[in-house]
């Protein structure tokens, strides 16, 4: 078969020839019809059209060829016979590929394709390449029909491309990355964000909070990574931005591991006080990759955005402009004249500055353990879209931690640790910590009973404090109440 096609080609090789003899010696009218006579009869003879995609091209990875691997993968389970199992470097469980001469035959709006795979190895002639290991040349074919040309270069090898990346992705480990003090960057030539693999346990089954709240976000998460038409006819950049407050120890950064793991999305830690002026955050922002989280931890210590804006504020006060909008005002604001620092309008800008849309898929998050501090113009609807409160330890917060830590449902004692639950202000992370068994027998109950007598102390003190309080405030009235006669 393979004899005939070659005699076949260089018959119409032979054929091309006297063609372009032709064309010197005929009318051109004539040697037009003559030409499309002969592409019917190519066409006839041999309807497909075949494309290469080499792993390396100008010797460089080819992207291409390793999405193309990645969708293989998937598809080379059901006909290919033999395949490869492979461990990459970034990614978090094995990958299949087809193996060197298998063939798949895949399926696109009922036009069947089919992809070939080879690989050739030959000796490395180069000076002092005797010594090295044969160079490796791999490849895949995708072989079609001529007339499917263009939906297979216009919608097939797209969609190859999206479902590749897709699986990569899924594949990928996650990474968190912090940014490099500015010196360090400029003078080491490194790059602005420094990264390992992320590796938290934490997911949102292993989080304690309300359960309510808790379906709230899952269900706002995945609204966001849907909404790429939604956002795009709102006229929106593809951002979300979540506020987390509450007492040290409620689990905030915990929730942030747990929405990265349920997105599969990297972190970027972005910590404030390393940055020099607006222009490095700008930066920093424009090197973050989409499909990412951003996080600023304890916002309120980070930077006295606050203080600077009180002491606008005290100036506008003073003008007879009292502005009572502060988000409004902090919007105008082009305050301080201090080029060179960061400021909080730079802050805002890296928020929902036009940069900020620079990337897709973004998620930023701040935390804070004093909501109250912060100005409201960083945290308003539009910039920090949700605000979720992470609140003390309550009694079905308290279930998932005895799930987790000493895996019962229920027990006799949880009535009474529900009660004090009820009574004392005590974070998760303190029950967490009094839930973890102390020693190898690692009986629930001991475990739970320690609680009760931490819960029990936790109350004392309570009690102690509140007592101590009302004190004060008498002493207070009664000071208040003994100067307002004097000066009566
Ligand atoms: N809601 C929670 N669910 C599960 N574990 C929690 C929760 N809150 C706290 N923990 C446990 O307590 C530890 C500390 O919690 P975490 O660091 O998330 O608190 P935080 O709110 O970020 O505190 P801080 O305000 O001090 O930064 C965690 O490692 C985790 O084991
Ligand atoms: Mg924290």
């Amino acid at each position: 078969m393979v004899d005939t096609l070659t005699e076949l080609c260089s018959k119409l090789a032979g054929l091309m020839f006297i063609l372009g003899t032709i064309q010197q010696l005929v009318p051109h009218s004539f040697y037009k019809r003559i030409k499309s006579l002969w592409h019917r009869l190519e066409n006839y003879v041999n309807p497909y059209v075949q494309i290469t995609i080499d792993e390396y091209s100008n010797n460089k990875r080819n992207e291409v060829y390793a999405l193309i691997k990645f969708y293989l993968g998937t598809k080379s389970n059901k006909d290919a016979k033999y395949l490869i199992a492979e461990m990459y470097k970034k990614s978090k469980s094995l990958a299949v590929s087809l193996d060197d001469g298998e063939e798949v035959i895949d399926e696109f709006h009922g036009v069947k394709l089919k992809w070939n795979s080879y690989k050739e190895t030959f000796p490395d002639n180069s000076p002092g390449g005797r010594s090295q290991p044969p160079i490796e040349k791999k490849w895949y074919t995708l072989t079609f029909n001529r007339k499917h040309q263009d939906m297979v270069t216009g919608q097939y090898l797209k969609h190859v491309m999206l479902e590749g990346k897709a699986i990569e992705f899924k594949n990928q480990k996650q990474k968190i990355y912090s940014n490099n003090d500015s010196e360090y960057w400029y003078w080491y030539g490194k790059g602005m964000w420094r990264h390992i693999n992320f590796e938290h346990p934490a997911t949102f089954d292993t989080l304690a909070m309300d359960p309510k709240k808790k379906e709230e976000i899952i269900n706002d998460l995945m609204a966001f990574t849907k909404g790429k038409d939604y956002y795009s006819k709102v006229g929106k950049a593809w951002k979300r931005g979540y506020l987390l407050y509450g007492p040290p120890g409620t689990g905030k950064s915990t929730m942030i591991a747990a929405i990265a793991n349920f997105l599969n999305y990297d972190i970027y830690d972005l910590e404030l006080t390393s940055v020099k002026d607006n222009s490095e955050l700008k930066k920093l922002l424009m090197e973050t990759t989409s499909k990412s989280i951003i996080v600023i931890e304890d916002i309120d210590c980070s930077i006295d955005l606050t203080g600077k804006r009180k002491k606008k504020k005290k100036k506008e006060t003073t003008n007879n402009e009292e502005d009572e909008d502060s988000d409004s005002s902090a919007e105008k604001e082009s305050y301080n004249k201090e080029s060179g620092k960061l400021t909080l309008s730079g802050l805002l800008n890296f928020i929902d500055g036009i940069w900020s849309a620079c990337g897709q898929e973004r998620i930023i998050i701040f935390t804070t353990n004093h909501v109250d501090k912060l100005d409201p113009a960083l945290i308003r609807r539009g910039r920090m879209d949700l605000h979720i409160e992470m609140s003390y330890c309550k009694y079905e917060a308290f279930k998932v931690l005895a799930r987790n830590y000493l895996c019962i449902e229920t027990h006799p004692m949880f009535q009474e640790i529900q009660r004090l639950l009820e009574e004392v202000d005590v974070s998760p992370c303190d029950v967490a910590e009094n839930l973890m068994p102390k020693n190898a027998s690692g009986m629930p109950e001991i475990c739970l009973d320690n609680l009760i007598q931490v819960l029990n102390k936790f109350k004392k003190k309570a009690r102690l404090s509140s007592k101590k309080n009302k004190k004060f405030s008498t002493r207070l009235f009664k000071t208040c109440s003994s100067l307002k006669l004097m000066f009566e």
